[in-house]
């Protein structure tokens, strides 16, 4: 648990994976000092070295945030992750330790989408192979299996903020555009939901998947998938790398049923840009082979970086969950000449009681307060005004059986 409140440049904020200099600014512009940003990942055993000491942390796709470290993270306040997917995190032990997590849910959904719609083009081409003999000093002026795009059905499986916007920019130029989700979504424009994942696969001449790294989403698309799609089509995936089984889609490409894939995102990605890259795909001439960076551009890297230090922000000065993908929604107004408590517990039955004893036994005013439970867990936050004695509030919070995390903030003497 957090022992006392610190002032902001005790704060100790480390951030990993090159996120981007806006984050840096925008923490500086909220008065926090105290970071260090390292351009590249760390492993679990790294991690464990420097967790104990860190308030903030902040990661991107590579670092996996295990129940190990979040064990070993007495300190840790809360964690952003500097882009959409959080399944890096085990944020069920982040819940357990009283820590939300942060995401950007939507700032680089763009540019994934366009990186999408330019790889339909190269694959539906062939540019990709006739490319790389030409660097070769071959030359292959063909137009087998070559085709345009206009008129071709693009199926989108995941219909949610990156499908859509595939969805818009395929319909744009001229595609016919199915999609599979498994909750009913509204159909953009002219595209049309398929009832099943077969029957998407069975329609399409280009499969892309926008779909999160779940236990449902684990090795969707495998052999029997795979079969399913039409002879000669093309597979994109820039969601997860476990959505694929990768061995079965370098078979069907060897064997020339499917003509193409676009791959950003595998089952084993390098920790570092040092490490060599291994995968069942590699010399296949029609695949494109990326290395997970479907939202890497400046703008999205820019945007992202602005979003979750503000939520960061939010949630160190004012105890805001809201954004926070594993943890109730709270926001309360700030109120004047008050102290705030944030209590983080299970949710067991009498937990806001036990609470506001804490305040009634001192005497003391609750101005304001909010609590919001889910199964698992409350969070409660309680402005109190007067005199307060925050140490000893907090530390009889603290006591609470069931307490995961307490602390104060805007402290009225120190
Ligand atoms: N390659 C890259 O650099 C990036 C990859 N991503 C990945 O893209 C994924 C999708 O991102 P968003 O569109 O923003 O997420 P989203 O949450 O807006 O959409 C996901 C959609 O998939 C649907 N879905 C979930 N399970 C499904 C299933 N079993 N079958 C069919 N549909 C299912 C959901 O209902 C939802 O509509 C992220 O979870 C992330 O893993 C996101 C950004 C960058
Ligand atoms: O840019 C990154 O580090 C990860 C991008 C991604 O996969 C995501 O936003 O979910």
């Amino acid at each position: 648990m957090t022992k006392l409140s610190l002032s902001k440049d005790k704060i100790n904020i480390l951030l990993l994976e090159g996120v981007h200099d806006n984050a840096i600014d925008e923490l500086a512009r909220g008065g926090y000092a105290s970071v260090e940003r390292l351009p590249r990942a760390l492993d679990e055993s790294e991690l464990l070295e420097r967790i104990g000491s860190v308030h903030i942390l902040g990661i991107r796709s590579r670092t996996h945030l295990t129940a190990k470290v979040f064990e070993a993270a007495s300190k840790l306040i809360t964690v952003g992750c500097f882009c959409i997917g959080t399944n890096q995190v085990d944020l069920r032990a982040a819940r357990r330790h009283g820590v939300p997590v942060f995401n950007a849910p939507y700032s680089n959904t763009r540019s994934v989408a366009e990186l999408v719609i330019g790889e339909i083009i190269m694959l539906m081409r062939g540019i990709f192979e006739k490319s790389q003999l030409v660097h070769g000093g071959g030359w292959m002026k063909s137009a087998k299996d070559s085709y345009e795009i206009r008129g071709k059905t693009l199926g989108i499986v995941g219909y949610g903020h990156i499908g859509t916007q595939v969805s818009i920019l395929a319909e744009a130029m001229g595609m016919q555009v199915r999609f599979y989700d498994t909750v009913r979504k509204l159909a953009l424009g002219n595209a049309r939901a398929c009832d099943s994942l077969e029957e998407l696969l069975s329609v399409s001449d280009v499969v892309t998947l926008h779909v999160p790294d779940t236990p449902q989403t684990r090795d969707m698309i495998g052999e029997r998938e795979l079969a399913a799609m039409k002879k000669g089509s093309h597979l994109i995936n820039a969601a997860r790398g476990q959505v694929v089984e990768i061995e079965a889609l370098a078979a069907a490409m060897n064997s020339g049923h499917i003509l193409g894939a676009a791959i950003d995102v595998f089952p084993v990605e390098p920790g570092s840009d040092k490490e060599e890259f291994q995968s069942a795909l590699r010399g296949i001439k029609t695949a494109i082979l990326t290395p997970h960076i479907g939202g890497s551009t400046m703008e999205a890297q820019a945007n992202i970086g602005t979003e979750v230090a503000q939520k960061l922000l939010e949630y160190s000065d004012n105890g805001s969950t809201v954004g926070a993908v594993n943890f109730p929604q709270v926001a309360l107004p700030v109120q004047a000449g008050c102290t705030r408590f944030l209590h983080v517990h299970e949710n067991r039955p009498g937990m806001l009681r036990k609470v506001n004893e804490v305040f009634s036994g001192r005497d003391l005013n609750i101005a304001a307060q909010y609590l919001q439970t889910d199964p698992e867990l409350g969070y409660v936050v309680v402005d109190v005004n007067g005199d307060v004695e925050e140490l000893e509030v907090v530390n009889d919070l603290r006591a609470i059986e069931g307490t995961l995390k307490a602390r104060f903030l805007f402290p009225s003497k120190h």
